[in-house]
C-alpha cells in the first residue's frame, strides 16, 4: 500500500512539475478602441479618461505624460525632456524633439580638471549636471498643432492627482529606498521623497501641484519666463548650476522628420537625431535583413550571435558620428544605406565572435550636405503616438526644488564628456557628441511606429539607456519574426550588445544554459551580473482583426488601459 502511494505521489510530482515547465503565454489587455500603456497605472487611466472624453491621441499624450509627472517622479517629468513619434491615422508622420540642451555657459571641458581628467559625479548629479529642460515647451508644441481639447483640460486630472496624492507600490518602495538619502546629500536637506516611504503610502505632491496649477493659468511662459523659471534659475545658481533665464527663454521644441525605412515587408518610423534611435534600429535590422531569422529559434545560439554582431558594428558607428544633427554633419543617408551596411556585416561569420577591438566606426564615402519613460498610444480615431521621456539618470540630477515639487535631469552625462570616457550607461562618444552650448546631448530614446502593408501595426519604446535600441529591436523581431502576442513579446527575455563593452548583457537566468555556453565557446563574453533590466517595453498591436493588444512591461509598474 505504501509502496502504491509512494509511486502515485512520484506520477503526481512529475505531472506538476511538467505542468510548471510549460510556458503560459502570456496575454495582454484586448481592447477595440483606444489604449496607453505606460509606467503608472495613474498615468494610463488618465490618459484613457481624455480618449474617452472624445480626446485625440496628442490631447491624451499631454494629459499622460503631465500624469507621470507626479506619479512616477523616477522619470516622469517636468524638469526633463523627450521625443515624440506619431503617425496619425491619415498616414501621416512626424516627430517632435523636446530634449534638453547644453546651457549657453557651457563648455565642452567644464566637467575635466586640470589635468583633464573626468571630475567623478559633475556631469551625473547636481545643479551642473542639468541640462536645460524641454517637457513643457513640447508639451505646449503638441497641443498647438494637434491638440482637440483646452490645455486646462489636460492639466487639471494631473494636478487633481498630485492634491489627491499616488500610492506608492511595492517596486517604487525598493526604489525610494535605494536612492533616497541621495537625495538629502545632493539637496543638503531633506526634501518630499527623503523620507521613509512603505507600499501603499500615499505621498502628495502639493508644491508639485501648485507649480502645474500656474502652468494651467499662465501658460508655457510660467516654465520659461515666469515664476517657475525664476525660481528654477536661482536655485540652480544658488547651487553651483549655470542655467540663466535666457536658457529658459531661448529654449524651443523643434519638430523633425522621423527616420523611416524599410524592413522587409514592414515600414519603421522612429526617432532621429538627436536620438541615435532610429539611426542605430535601421542600421541593425538592414544588417540582419538578408537572413531568415525564421530559420532560427527564438533567443537560440545564432539568433542571438547574428543580433549581437549586428548591435556591435551599429553602436560603434553611433559612437563615432552620431550627434545633435544642427550641430554637426551627419551622413544619415550613407549610414543607414544597405550597400554600407552589407559591407560592414562582410567579416561577420557564425563560426566565432568578432572582436570589438577590431571594429571601428565604418568608412563613408562622404557626407551628405542634408543634414527613458515609454508609453504609447493609439486612439478610437487611429492616431498613433510614440513618446519616450526621461531625467536620465534615477530621479535625474536628484535636484528637487522643493518649492516647485519637481527633480531637475542629469542629461549633460548624455554628452561625450571625454572622447573614450564611457558615460553612466557605458556609451562612449567622441567629437560629435562633444559639449557646445545650446546643442543637444546624443540619445538612445527610440519610440517607434511599425506600418505593415501601408497599416498602423505597433507602437513601441522604452527606457533603459543604452538598451533602448535593442530592447525595441527585440520587440520588433519578437512580433513579426516569431509572431508573439504584444504581451509575450514584452515579457520575453532580452539580451543587449553595444561594441564596447565588448561583452552580451543577458537578464540573468532568463537564457538557457546551453545556448550560453555555444556561446562562450564561440567567443562571446557573457554578463549577466549587472544587467538586472534590459529596457523597460510599453507596446501596443494592431491584431489582425483590428483590436489592440498592450505590452506592459512586468518588469515595473506598468499597465495597459484602455476601452
Ligand atoms: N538619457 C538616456 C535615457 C535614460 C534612461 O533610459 N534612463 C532610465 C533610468 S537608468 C529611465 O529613465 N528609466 C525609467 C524606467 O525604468 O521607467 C537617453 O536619452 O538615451
Amino acid at each position: 500500500m505504501k509502496k502504491l502511494l509512494l509511486v502515485i505521489l512520484l506520477i503526481s510530482l512529475f505531472v506538476n512539475c511538467k505542468k510548471e515547465k510549460t510556458k503560459v503565454k502570456p496575454i495582454g489587455l484586448i481592447t477595440d478602441n483606444g489604449m496607453i500603456v505606460s509606467a503608472r497605472k495613474e498615468a494610463s487611466e488618465i490618459g484613457v479618461q481624455i480618449l474617452k472624453k472624445g480626446g485625440n491621441a496628442f490631447d491624451a499624450m499631454i494629459a499622460t505624460d503631465l500624469a507621470l509627472a507626479v506619479a512616477y517622479p523616477f522619470a516622469g517629468n517636468i524638469g526633463g525632456g523627450g521625443f515624440m513619434v506619431y503617425r496619425t491615422s491619415n498616414g501621416k508622420t512626424g516627430a517632435l524633439d523636446y530634449r534638453e540642451k547644453a546651457p549657453l555657459l557651457a563648455s565642452r571641458d567644464m566637467y575635466l580638471d586640470d589635468e583633464r581628467n573626468v571630475i567623478e559625479g559633475k556631469s551625473t548629479t547636481g545643479a551642473l549636471a542639468v541640462g536645460v529642460p524641454g517637457t513643457i515647451a513640447g508639451l505646449f508644441e503638441v497641443h498647438k498643432k494637434f491638440g482637440s481639447l483646452p490645455f486646462k483640460d489636460l492639466i487639471q486630472p494631473a494636478i487633481d492627482l498630485a492634491k489627491k496624492g499616488v500610492v506608492v507600490t511595492q517596486k517604487q518602495e525598493k526604489r525610494l529606498e535605494k536612492y533616497n538619502h541621495f537625495f538629502e546629500d545632493v539637496n543638503n536637506k531633506k526634501v518630499l521623497l527623503s523620507g521613509d516611504f512603505n507600499e501603499n503610502d500615499t505621498i502628495k505632491y502639493i508644491h508639485l501641484a501648485k507649480t502645474l496649477e500656474r502652468i494651467r493659468d499662465n501658460g508655457k511662459d510660467e516654465f520659461y519666463k515666469g515664476e517657475t523659471g525664476q525660481k528654477l534659475v536661482n536655485h540652480l545658481q544658488e547651487n553651483g548650476g549655470i542655467i540663466t533665464l535666457e536658457d529658459l527663454e531661448k529654449y524651443e521644441a523643434k519638430w523633425r522628420n522621423p527616420i523611416e525605412f524599410d524592413y522587409k515587408d514592414l515600414r519603421i518610423i522612429s526617432m532621429t537625431l538627436p536620438s541615435s534611435g532610429g539611426i542605430c534600429l535601421a542600421q541593425i535590422l538592414k544588417s540582419i535583413e538578408p537572413y531568415n531569422l525564421k530559420e532560427f529559434e527564438h533567443n537560440s545560439t545564432k539568433y542571438i550571435q547574428l543580433i549581437t554582431e549586428a548591435e556591435r558594428r551599429a553602436y560603434a558607428d553611433r559612437s563615432h558620428f552620431l550627434g545633435d544633427i544642427d550641430f554637426v554633419n551627419v551622413p544619415i543617408d550613407s549610414l543607414t544605406d544597405s550597400n554600407y551596411i552589407n559591407h560592414r556585416m562582410s567579416d561577420f561569420s557564425f563560426e566565432k565572435a568578432t572582436k570589438s577591438a577590431d571594429v571601428s566606426h565604418g568608412k563613408i564615402s562622404g557626407y551628405e550636405s542634408n543634414e527613458t519613460t515609454h508609453y504609447s498610444i493609439i486612439d478610437s480615431f487611429g492616431n498613433a503616438v510614440s513618446v519616450t521621456t526621461t531625467l536620465n539618470g534615477a530621479y535625474g540630477s536628484k535636484v528637487f526644488i522643493e518649492e516647485l515639487g519637481f527633480f531637475l535631469n542629469n542629461e549633460m552625462d548624455d554628452f561625450s564628456i571625454k572622447p573614450g570616457t564611457p558615460n553612466m550607461f557605458g556609451l562612449i562618444g567622441a567629437e560629435a557628441n562633444a559639449i557646445a552650448p545650446e546643442k543637444r546631448m546624443l540619445s538612445s530614446m527610440t519610440p517607434t511606429i511599425v506600418e505593415q502593408n501601408g497599416k498602423l501595426k505597433m507602437v513601441v519604446g522604452s527606457p533603459g539607456g543604452s538598451t533602448i535600441i535593442t530592447s525595441v529591436l527585440q520587440n520588433i523581431l519578437n512580433v513579426t519574426e516569431f509572431d508573439m502576442g504584444m504581451q509575450e513579446s514584452v515579457s520575453e527575455a532580452r539580451f543587449h550588445h553595444q561594441w564596447l563593452p565588448d561583452n552580451i548583457k543577458m537578464e540573468p537566468n532568463a537564457f538557457d544554459l546551453k545556448t550560453k555556453q555555444q556561446l562562450k565557446n564561440l567567443g562571446y563574453e557573457i554578463d549577466e551580473s549587472t544587467s538586472v533590466v534590459i529596457g523597460k517595453v510599453d507596446a501596443i498591436l494592431v491584431l489582425e482583426n483590428g483590436q489592440l493588444e498592450g505590452g506592459a512591461d512586468p518588469r515595473g509598474d506598468d499597465t495597459a488601459i484602455g476601452f
